[in-house]
């Protein structure tokens, strides 16, 4: 089929079935399709999940890690990869985007994956030593610096990209910036938690990394109508229906127990909302 973006989607649905005037926002729900977010919108969801919702921060982190692993599990599953032993690599950042990064690699060591966590900025909070604690006691390792390209090609399946998630902004700051330029290099497929990082939250960027997977977490965010790569999961199983209405999110029904969603495989090119 045709190559169609989420925004195309919802225009031609606009266009087509119902009248001009129609919000972009008014097409995605009249149209049933999942809504995409801008940064604002995805910072007033988290926040009201903790504040309104009481939710604590370990509690979803767990469940969005857990997506995580699971969508590498489906679109790298264990039996198809090329090196032996299993390894991923998982590269960390400074906020919660990293912290799901650690969740992940925990739950692919107990799926049989080998992971190896590179984590260059360390937050003070209990909540990350925890999780790092969590890992070291799984004998996860921990890298002391970023491989090259070339031996990032040779040693590992798949890159994590657990760097930054909807909070990003402005210049890539070091050390994430030569971290993103390696990543720009290699071969072997990366996997990016909620953004591909380095990417505007809203508006992408065409020269950036560009992940094979797309792991998008409570909703997709704008940016995610730049993706390219085969598969793009919705994971983060835990949004209560009266915040999805609230937000008009519009999001899929999860098959049965799984957590998560199939937005788009290597066989299906275009959206398919529901
Ligand atoms: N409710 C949900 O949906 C849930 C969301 N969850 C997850 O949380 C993620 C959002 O987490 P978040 O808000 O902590 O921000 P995130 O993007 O990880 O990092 C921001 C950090 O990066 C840094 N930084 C920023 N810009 C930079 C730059 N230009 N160059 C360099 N550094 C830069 C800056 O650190 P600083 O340098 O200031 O120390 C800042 O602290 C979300 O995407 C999802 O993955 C799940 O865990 C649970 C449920
Ligand atoms: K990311």
């Amino acid at each position: 089929g045709s190559v169609l973006t989420h925004t195309g989607a919802c225009a031609r649905i606009a266009s087509n079935i119902y009248s001009k005037d129609l919000t972009h926002r008014q097409a995605c729900t009249m149209a049933n399709t999942i809504k995409y977010l801008g940064q604002e919108e995805a910072q007033h969801i988290d926040e009201e999940l903790f504040n309104e919702y009481s939710f604590s921060v370990d509690q979803l982190m767990e469940l969005a890690g857990l997506s995580c692993a699971t969508a590498v599990t489906k679109g790298y599953p264990l039996q198809s990869l090329l090196k032996s032993p299993p390894r991923v690599l998982v590269i960390c950042g400074p906020g919660n985007n990293g912290g799901d990064g650690l969740v992940c690699a925990r739950h692919l060591k107990l799926f049989g994956y080998e992971p190896s966590v590179l984590y260059p900025k360390r937050p003070s909070k209990q909540l990350f030593l925890n999780l790092t604690t969590q890992c070291e006691k799984m004998d996860i390792s921990f890298l002391t610096e970023m491989p090259e390209a070339d031996v990032i090609d040779e040693v590992y399946n798949l890159v994590v990209d657990a760097i930054f998630g909807f909070s990003f902004k402005g210049a890539v700051r070091e050390p994430f910036g030569d971290i993103l330029s390696q990543l720009k290099k290699i071969t072997v497929p990366i996997a990016s938690v909620d953004i591909p990082s380095g990417w505007d939250v809203e508006n992408g960027c065409p020269d950036g990394i560009q992940p094979d997977m797309l792991i998008s977490l409570t909703a997709p965010k704008k940016a995610a109508n730049h993706f390219k790569g085969r598969y793009h999961f919705l994971g983060g199983r835990f949004v209560p229906p009266a915040l999805e209405q609230k937000y008009q999110l519009n999001l899929p029904q999860y098959p049965g127990t799984d957590c998560v969603y199939q937005l788009k495989s290597c066989y299906s090119r275009s959206v398919s909302p529901h």
